[in-house]
C-alpha cells in the first residue's frame, strides 16, 4: 500500500520528497573515514543488503577525507552519501584498544539524521546473510545491540579480561565480590538499532565533552550513555567472529544473519589466513561468503536506478540538511530488490 506522502521538505522545490514518505523513514547507516580500503566493506555491505532484499536504503556517513572516487563508487552502488563533521573526544592521555578507534566518535553525528525515525547502524566490516528489516519493528524507546565478548587481547586493559570474566559465559568465572558489582551488560557497537533525535544528539555531544575517552572509544561511551535503555539482541544479529573460538557453545554458525569481521586478521579484503584462528574452516567459509557477495555483479545497482541517482542529485537540499557541509547529499530510492 502506498504510504501517505507528507508535506514537501525541499525548500521551494515544489517536489515531493521521498525521504519524507512513510516508507523511507527507516534506513541502514554505516560510517566511512579515510581513503583506505574500508570502502570495499561498504560496497560489500550495500550489495549484501540488496541480496537479502532489504526494503531500506543504506546511508553512508562519511568524513571529508573520503576521496571523490570512493564517493562515486558508493553512489553507483545506490548508497546515500552524507558528509559529516568529525567529532573528537576531550583531550586526554589515553591508549585506545586500536589507535584508529578515535575516529569512531564521529559516528555520534548519525543521531542528528532526524529525517529518519529509525536507523540501523552497521560497521563497514559487517555483512548480512539474511534480511533483518524486522528489527526496525522492535518497540521504540530502546537501544538494541548484541552483547560483546571480552576474551580477545584487545580487552587486555580491562578488569574483565584480567580475571577471565566474560558476560557470554558468566558462570565460568564469577565476579569477585571484592571487585564490586559486576559490570552492566556491554554491547558491541558495530551493529545497533536507534532512533535519531536532536535531543539525544545534543545530549550525546554534551555528555561527551565531560567524559574522558576510554580504550573502546565511542563503543564504551555509547554503552555508558545507553546503559538504562539497552536491550540485548540475539547473537545472530552481530556475530563478533571471536565468538567462534571463545564461546563455540553459544554459536550456530549456519543460523548467523549478520557477521562482523572484527577479529584481528578477519577483514575479508585484507584476509591472508596467517593470523591466529584465521585458518579455521568457519572463518574461511565466512570470508568466502563475503567475497561471493562482493564479486557478484548481479548485485550491482542496476543502471536504470543509477539514472535516478543522477536526477535526484539535482534536487535542492532539505532544510534539515542545510547545515551539512558540501557536497550536497543525494537521495535515491531504496535499491531495487531485483
Ligand atoms: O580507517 C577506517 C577505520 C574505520 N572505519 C569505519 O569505522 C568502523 C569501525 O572500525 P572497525 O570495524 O575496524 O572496528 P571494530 O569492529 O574492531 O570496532 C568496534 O569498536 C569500535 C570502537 O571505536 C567501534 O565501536 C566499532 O563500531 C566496533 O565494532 C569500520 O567498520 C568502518 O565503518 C573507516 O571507515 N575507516
Ligand atoms: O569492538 C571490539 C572489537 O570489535 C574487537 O575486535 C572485539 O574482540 C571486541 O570484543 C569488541 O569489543
Ligand atoms: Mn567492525
Amino acid at each position: 500500500m502506498a504510504p501517505e506522502v507528507p508535506v514537501d521538505v525541499f525548500s521551494g522545490s515544489g517536489k515531493v520528497c521521498a525521504i519524507n514518505a512513510g516508507y523511507s523513514k527507516r534506513a541502514y547507516v554505516t560510517f566511512l573515514a579515510g581513503n583506505g580500503d574500508y570502502v570495499k566493506g561498504v560496497v560489500g555491505l550495500a550489495k549484501g543488503l540488496r541480496k537479502v532484499k532489504s526494503a531500506y536504503p543504506l546511508v553512508v556517513a562519511i568524513l571529508s577525507d573520503v576521496p571523490d572516487e570512493h564517493r562515486q563508487i558508493l553512489k553507483s552502488q545506490g548508497c546515500i552519501v552524507r558528509e559529516i563533521e568529525p567529532i573528537y573526544p576531550p583531550e586526554h592521555q589515553i591508549q585506545f584498544a586500536m589507535a584508529y578507534y578515535v575516529v569512531n566518535y564521529s559516528k555520534l553525528r548519525i543521531w542528528n539524521f532526524e529525517e529518519y525515525s529509525k536507523m540501523m547502524y552497521l560497521d563497514a566490516d559487517i555483512q548480512v546473510f539474511e534480511n533483518i528489516d524486522h528489527l526496525f519493528d522492535a518497540p521504540d524507546g530502546y537501544f538494541y545491540a548484541v552483547m560483546d565478548c571480552f576474551c580477545e587481547k584487545t580487552w587486555s586493559h580491562s578488569a574483565q579480561y584480567s580475571i577471565g570474566y566474560c558476560q557470554q559465559c558468566p558462570d565460568r568465572v564469577t565476579w569477585p565480590t571484592d571487585m564490586g558489582s559486576p559490570p552492566p551488560l556491554y554491547f558491541n557497537a558495530g551493529m545497533f538499532v536507534f532512533e535519531p533525535s536532536r535531543l539525544t544528539y545534543d545530549n550525546l555531544l554534551h555528555t561527551l565533552k565531560i567524559t574522558p575517552p576510554t580504550p573502546f572509544a565511542e563503543q564504551d561511551f555509547l554503552n555508558m550513555f545507553f546503559e538504562k535503555t539497552y536491550k540485548p539482541l540475539p547473537l545472530v544479529y552481530n556475530l563478533v567472529l571471536a565468538m567462534l573460538w571463545r564461546h563455540p557453545e553459544n554459536v550456530e554458525v549456519e543460523k548467523v544473519k549478520v557477521a562482523h569481521y572484527c577479529a584481528a586478521g578477519s577483514k575479508p579484503w585484507r584476509y591472508t589466513g596467517k593470523e591466529a584462528n584465521m585458518d579455521r574452516e568457519d572463518i574461511k567459509m565466512l570470508v568466502k561468503k563475503w567475497w561471493e557477495i562482493y564479486n557478484d555483479e548481479s548485485l550491482d545497482l542496476k543502471p536504470e536506478n543509477s539514472v535516478a541517482v543522477a536526477e535526484d542529485e539535482t534536487l535542492t537540499r532539505t532544510s534539515i540538511m542545510a547545515s551539512m557541509p558540501e557536497p550536497a547529499i543525494s537521495y535515491i530510492p531504496a535499491p531495487s530488490a531485483a
